[in-house]
């Protein structure tokens, strides 16, 4: 594999997205071959997938389907789009991967931890990022930000099923994501998202810089 996989994790409204579109954009300006995309989604089928996980119309989701909802929308992204971009030496940015099934399915619903990584090594083959970003915010930031951009980029469009839950849950799902950082140190860099969006780029931006001049051995 030549390329670089990317991950972006955290909690609701974190800022993922936000500064994906930033690298994305770095490396457009350098002419570097990148794709971006999203988990749950970032193929038809996976799409699918995502709309059935996140519809709040499916209350009575239990909690196995869910994880493994994640795990199949998870697999048919890695085979059909992301090993193919690795394989062509792009990078991949991703926004989260298997770190949000750990985080939200098995500390969040309470799931075993190893059941989760054992079904995820299934629909990945293994596959693992190579750099992971987890930008880190406190629950309620998290939601005021999400009500303010319902309220003006999405046409008044409610919150999905996840977003919907308990904040006790979200509480949850951060501590595991902060526990993550500090098991993955290698690999995880934890970042502060209660700064403007400009300082945090610059953060990202630097690790990123010396990571890739690392792997490929660039100037
Ligand atoms: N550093 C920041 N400071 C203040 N607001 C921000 C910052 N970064 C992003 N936002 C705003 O917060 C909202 C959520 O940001 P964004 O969509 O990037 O987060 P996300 O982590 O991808 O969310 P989700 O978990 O829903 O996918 C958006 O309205 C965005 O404009
Ligand atoms: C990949 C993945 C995601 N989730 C949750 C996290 C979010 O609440 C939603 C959708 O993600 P987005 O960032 O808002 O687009 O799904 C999850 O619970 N488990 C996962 O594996």
């Amino acid at each position: 594999m030549k390329g670089l996989f990317i991950t972006f994790e955290g909690p609701d409204g974190a800022g993922k997205t936000t500064q994906i579109k930033k690298l994305a954009e770095y490396l457009e300006n350098k002419g570097i071959p990148y794709i971006h995309t999203r988990e749950p989604g970032g193929t038809r089928i996976s799409d699918k997938i995502r709309s059935l996980i996140l519809d709040p119309a499916n209350e009575e989701m239990v909690n196995e389907t869910e994880v493994l909802l994640y795990a199949a929308s998870r697999s048919q992204h890695v085979k059909e789009k992301i090993l193919p971009a690795l394989n062509e030496g792009k990078i991949v940015l991703c926004d989260r991967f298997v770190d949000a099934s750990i985080a939200y399915q098995g500390y969040g619903l309470g799931i075993s931890v190893e059941q989760v990584k054992e079904i995820n090594r299934f629909a990945t083959g293994g596959l693992a990022a190579d750099r992971s970003y987890l930008i880190d915010l406190p629950v309620e930031e998290g939601r005021n930000r999400m009500a303010a951009r319902y309220e003006t980029q999405t046409n008044g469009q409610g919150l999905d099923r996840i977003e919907q839950k308990h904040a006790d849950y979200h509480q949850t799902v951060r501590q595991a994501f902060l526990k993550l950082a500090e098991e993955n140190a290698n690999r995880i860099q934890l970042i502060n998202g209660n700064r403007n969006a400009e300082m945090i780029f610059e953060e990202i931006k630097e690790d990123f810089e010396t990571f890739y001049i690392n792997t490929f051995n660039k100037e």
